[in-house]
């Protein structure tokens, strides 16, 4: 697994899965510097963001630079990913977001996109896995679908695994998580604007 298997399978297939894209202490790191103060999750762009605890019941909380060194390294590891892959396949990619997600025991994300055509700036979406000691009866699986609504694959979140995939063209689902479940999500942006309206929507 490399920075090249995953630009060849972003062009090839449009998504790819990194194991061990982390280290062990590196996760610890991270796990050490999330902040305390979650906040409940929302769906949809600034005009219209609203709550929704049936579609979405994690929490989450936006990665600053400043945060921490693990932090500011996993910020610079997604700049050094953003730079390769637009080098290679011309994406565009301008900015990088993330945030960390909580999802509690009940806790899921109902099948949505991360970004429709046209309307939104995210173009390539970036989850790296927490959860140290995660096991099949803990759920919390990532599902991938294709744009025809197969099941494409099945992600179990462990930790150090990075998963990333074009945000336009998978859905996608976390299924009910049985133990507490901890990610960062991401998303390389485009710069701009999109059907005439600036996107800063967060
Ligand atoms: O945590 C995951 O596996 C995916 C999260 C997700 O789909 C999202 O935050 O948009
Ligand atoms: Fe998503």
């Amino acid at each position: 697994m490399s920075l090249d298997n995953l630009i060849d399978a972003i062009a090839d297939q449009g998504w790819y899965i990194w194991d061990d894209f982390l280290s062990v202490k590196q996760v610890r790191d991270l796990c050490q510097e999330m902040p305390e103060n979650w906040r409940t999750a929302q769906i949809g762009r600034s005009d219209s963001k609203h709550q929704n605890q049936r579609r979405r019941s994690d929490k989450i909380q936006w990665l600053q630079p400043t945060m921490g060194f693990a932090i500011h390294d996993y910020l610079e590891r997604m700049e050094h990913i953003r730079h390769n892959v637009n080098r290679a396949l011309f994406l565009g990619l301008f900015e990088y977001e993330a945030h960390f997600a909580k999802y509690d025991i009940g806790d899921a994300y109902e099948k949505h996109y991360d970004a429709f055509q046209g309307r939104t700036n995210r173009r390539l979406t970036t989850v790296m896995y927490l959860n140290e000691h995660w096991t099949e009866a803990d759920g919390g699986k990532l599902k991938l679908y294709s744009d025809q609504d197969e099941l494409i694959e099945t992600v179990a979140p462990y930790a150090g695994r990075l998963v990333v995939f074009l945000s336009e063209r998978f859905p996608h689902e976390v299924c009910i998580s049985h133990a507490e479940r901890f990610s960062i999500a991401g998303w390389f942006r485009t710069n701009g604007v999109s059907e005439q309206c600036f996107d800063i929507s967060r």
